[in-house]
């Protein structure tokens, strides 16, 4: 791990890496002093060679946590599913959201466990006897295209390729499932899964760029509509969350508002703060 963080360290001192999610971060500097042909080509190259760089630690620090995940007690493990999944049961801002996105968990990949939120999120109406809507996805192919569609019951989904749980483009009745994108309304918290995670926001998924992608989307959504950001909270057992600034940064990155680990709900962002009782 020590050499892990030398190499990230190194490379994130070379990079300048923002504090805050800053998509524009590799190409601003182009952008700000136009350069000669010949020089931009070699600039594109070395920039090219450097996010592959940084794929590369991405890919390895996935490597590590997935082995740190397998050989977790499955006691433990189901230990820290309940308090997880309690934390959030109990969070004032998880029972006052009206509408959210979570993921179904799937247990081969060891995720945090979302049977019991979704459970009681299907079954009971909120503070003022509403019932929650809620949001999961769906992948519609390999080019980080997810999407997510509101389902009320959990006999509405089927296993994918991947053998995750996801629900088909269309209800029993035959009808569109209702799409998160096109929805009159927002969300106002997301329920994301991932692999590490830190304190100063920094999430690190599969690989796949699904969720980096569709949280991008959504958020440029609720700006347009000027609806409040939804909350973005990553559910992450112990051995997720590494010391702040190992998980490697690229471009699409998008950063999280707060964390709910077994020892408790960790608030990242001003907004995650207000929600404090
Ligand atoms: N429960 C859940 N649903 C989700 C996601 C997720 O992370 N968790 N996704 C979030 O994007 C999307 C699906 N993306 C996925 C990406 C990779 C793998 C997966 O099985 N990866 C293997 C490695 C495969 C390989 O390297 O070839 C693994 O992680 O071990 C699964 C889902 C949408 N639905
Ligand atoms: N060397 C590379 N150069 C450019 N893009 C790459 C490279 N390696 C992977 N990608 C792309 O980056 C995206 C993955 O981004 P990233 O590693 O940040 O995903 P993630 O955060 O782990 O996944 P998710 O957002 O689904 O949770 C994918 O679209 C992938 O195709």
């Amino acid at each position: 791990m020590a050499g892990l963080r030398f190499l990230v360290g190194a490379m994130m001192s070379k990079l300048a890496t923002p504090t805050i999610p800053n998509t524009t971060c590799f190409t601003r500097s182009l952008i700000l002093h136009p350069q000669p042909h010949s020089l931009a080509m070699n600039n594109n190259h070395n920039h090219n060679n450097k996010l592959d760089e940084i794929f590369t630690l991405k890919r390895h620090l996935r490597s590590k946590i997935k082995k740190d995940l397998r050989s977790m007690d499955p006691l433990l493990r189901s230990h820290q599913d309940d308090a997880i999944q309690s934390l959030i049961l109990d969070a004032p801002w998880f029972k006052s959201s009206k509408r959210l996105c979570a993921y179904i968990s799937c247990s081969a990949l060891r995720e945090v466990d979302t049977s019991k939120i979704l459970q009681n999120v299907l079954q009971n109406p909120t503070k003022d006897g509403e019932t929650k809507t809620l949001y999961v996805p769906r992948v519609e192919d390999k080019n980080c295209h997810m999407r997510m569609l509101n389902i009320s019951r959990m006999d509405d989904l089927i296993a994918n390729s991947m053998n995750i749980l996801e629900p088909a483009p269309v209800d029993a009745d035959g009808n569109d499932r209702k799409d998160v994108m096109l929805a009159d309304e927002p969300v106002d918290l997301l329920l994301l899964p991932g692999l590490a995670f830190d304190k100063t926001g920094r999430r690190l998924g599969r690989g796949g760029g699904y969720y980096d992608t569709f949280l991008s989307k959504y958020q440029e959504l609720a700006r347009q509509r000027n609806w409040k950001q939804p909350l973005l909270v990553a559910l992450s057992y112990s051995v997720q969350i590494v010391e702040d600034g190992v998980i490697p940064l690229t471009p699409s990155d998008v950063f999280i508002d707060a964390l709910v680990s077994p020892s408790g709900y960790i608030p990242i962002t001003a907004a995650a703060q207000e929600i404090l009782p």
